[in-house]
């Protein structure tokens, strides 16, 4: 069966479908390699439309009442809500993800966003400060034409998590898909017009890296809010420094997960596999290094593999599948090169591999050793590090020994204990005795190189939003002469 899910058209520019006029970019369905749809990335000339278009809309869009705009985007979340199995079709084809995941967790996620945020529009207030007989106010007011850039992994969910919070507080939008998966960005700018968003509002460019960099340093852009790497991060910061423009950086992870003996084995285990394995490891806050106490680090790694045999891999549009092909032969081949590392140096295979074309099961390494790169570096795959520890303060200080500091995981049974760990723990978000649940009501993000700012929750508002200070004078003006 030959599958087919070419857009209208390759961007989508104040309200229209617009062709891009740069090269091609073919997507490719990972599964299979079938190339299912083939786009064009913007010019920089149609970057900067899209930009002067979603200038132009800010004015009226940001005048509209709070309640007005949380409007438009619940009715976008009921649309994708009512549309959920053709939408995770797609999500499917683009980023090759089983479709048991992208039913549950992609669009759905996006639409709780946007329902969250829709809720909150008419609660955004500002504050008045009491100064004697004069008194000041504050503004929260928009910061205008925000840029997203997604990364290939959720990249539904990204667009929704970025324009959600952004378009909420009256800014307008420019999102720029990963070129490895731009399709969802696409639906979703279709659907925010029918759910009666203006023209202009958010707006999609598509393209690679170098389109990404015309983005940023738009002349228009305000703020720039990237989900990517540690590398791109770096090199998105810097260019938005020399327009002073706000960033929102969801950067990569080598996040620890902690199991001290005292854990529910198995739901340690459940939480493992949930940090390692779900969309074929593609995942940001991945646990990838497993700390495990001593005196259950055997019975843990044996249950582990055992309940990996339950793996089904295969065509994702099944709904029986649970493990999904990676994105692309390029990033599976970084993978296999960081599994053959790990052997190489020693580490211990417990089980899963290289794996074969598409296809990399789950891989679990045990007694590794904190400076193999296995132990040190981002894989974005499914490969788990397990190493062991003896006591609490040694598993907080070789948890911590990292660049990274996206998310971190504890799972004891001693209440005082996990409370601790947490609290010394370097990492934007934590779980305790779960893991890789992102809620919106919660807030999301990176310390240390992965990140800065919070997306979700009502935090986000304050990386969308500046203050203006309003002093209000009652009585005279005193002046020296
Ligand atoms: N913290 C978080 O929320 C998440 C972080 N990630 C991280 O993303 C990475 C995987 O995603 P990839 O798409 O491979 O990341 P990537 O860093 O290669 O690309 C991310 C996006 O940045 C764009 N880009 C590349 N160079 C650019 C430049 N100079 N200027 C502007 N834009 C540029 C790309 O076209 C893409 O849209 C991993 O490191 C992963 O941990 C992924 C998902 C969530």
């Amino acid at each position: 069966m030959s599958l087919s899910a070419q857009p209208p058209a390759s961007l989508f520019i104040d309200g229209q479908p617009v062709e891009g006029q740069g090269a091609a970019l073919p997507v490719r369905y990972a599964y299979t390699g079938e190339v299912i749809a083939t786009l064009h990335e913007a010019t920089t000339d149609q970057v900067a439309a899209a930009c002067t278009a979603a200038r132009a809309a800010g004015p009226a869009w940001a005048a509209l009442a709070p309640v007005e705009r949380g409007r438009i985007l619940g009715r976008a979340a009921a649309i994708i809500l009512a549309r959920n199995d053709e939408l995770a079709w797609l999500e499917t084809l683009d980023t090759g993800k089983p479709i048991s995941e992208t039913r549950v967790a992609d669009w759905p996620s996006g639409a709780a966003c946007l329902e969250y945020f829709a809720g909150l529009a008419a609660t955004l207030t500002g504050q008045m400060i009491p100064l004697g007989a004069d008194w000041a106010y504050t503004r929260r007011e928009p910061l205008g034409v925000c840029a997203g850039i997604g990364a290939w992994n959720y990249p539904s969910q990204i667009a929704c998590w970025k324009a959600a919070p952004a378009l909420v507080m009256g800014n307008t939008m420019v999102f720029k898909p990963s070129e490895e998966t731009p399709l969802g960005a696409l639906k979703l700018a279709e659907i925010f017009i029918e759910a009666g968003m203006p023209p202009g509002v958010f707006n999609v460019v598509q393209g690679r890296g170098e389109v990404g960099a015309a983005l940023v340093t738009n002349p228009d852009v305000a703020k720039v809010s990237l989900t990517g790497s540690v590398p791109t991060g770096r090199r998105v910061y810097a260019a938005a420094a020399d327009g002073m423009r706000h960033v929102t950086m969801e950067l990569g992870g080598k996040s620890p997960l902690i199991v001290f003996d005292d854990a529910d084995l198995e739901d340690a285990v459940s939480a493992a596999i949930l940090a390692n394995f779900y969309s074929s490891g593609q995942i940001c806050s991945n646990g990838t290094r497993v700390f495990l106490q001593e005196g259950i680090k055997e019975d843990f790694l044996a249950r582990l593999a055992e309940r990996v045999q339950a793996v089904h891999m295969g065509d994702p549009l099944d709904p029986a599948t649970t493990h999904g092909p990676i994105i692309s032969p390029a990033q599976a081949e970084k993978i296999r090169a960081a599994i053959r590392a790990g052997q190489a140096a020693g580490a211990r295979l417990v089980c899963g591999g290289v794996g074969e074309g598409a296809f990399i099961p789950p891989t679990v390494f045990a007694d590794a050793t904190d400076d193999m790169s296995i132990a040190t570096d981002e894989i974005f795959g499914p490969v788990l590090t397990a190493l062991s520890f003896v006591d609490e303060a040694e598993a907080v200080l070789r948890a911590n020994a990292t660049g990274f500091g996206l998310a971190a995981g504890v799972f004891t049974q001693d209440l005082t204990r996990a409370h601790r760990v947490v609290a010394g723990l370097e990492a934007g978000t934590c779980w305790i005795n779960t893991y890789n649940l992102t809620p919106v009501e919660m807030p999301f993000g990176g310390v240390k190189m992965s990140g800065l700012g919070r997306e979700n929750s009502a935090a986000a508002i304050e990386h969308y939003s500046q203050l203006k200070s309003v002093y209000v004078g009652m009585g005279g003006v005193d002046a020296p002469y």
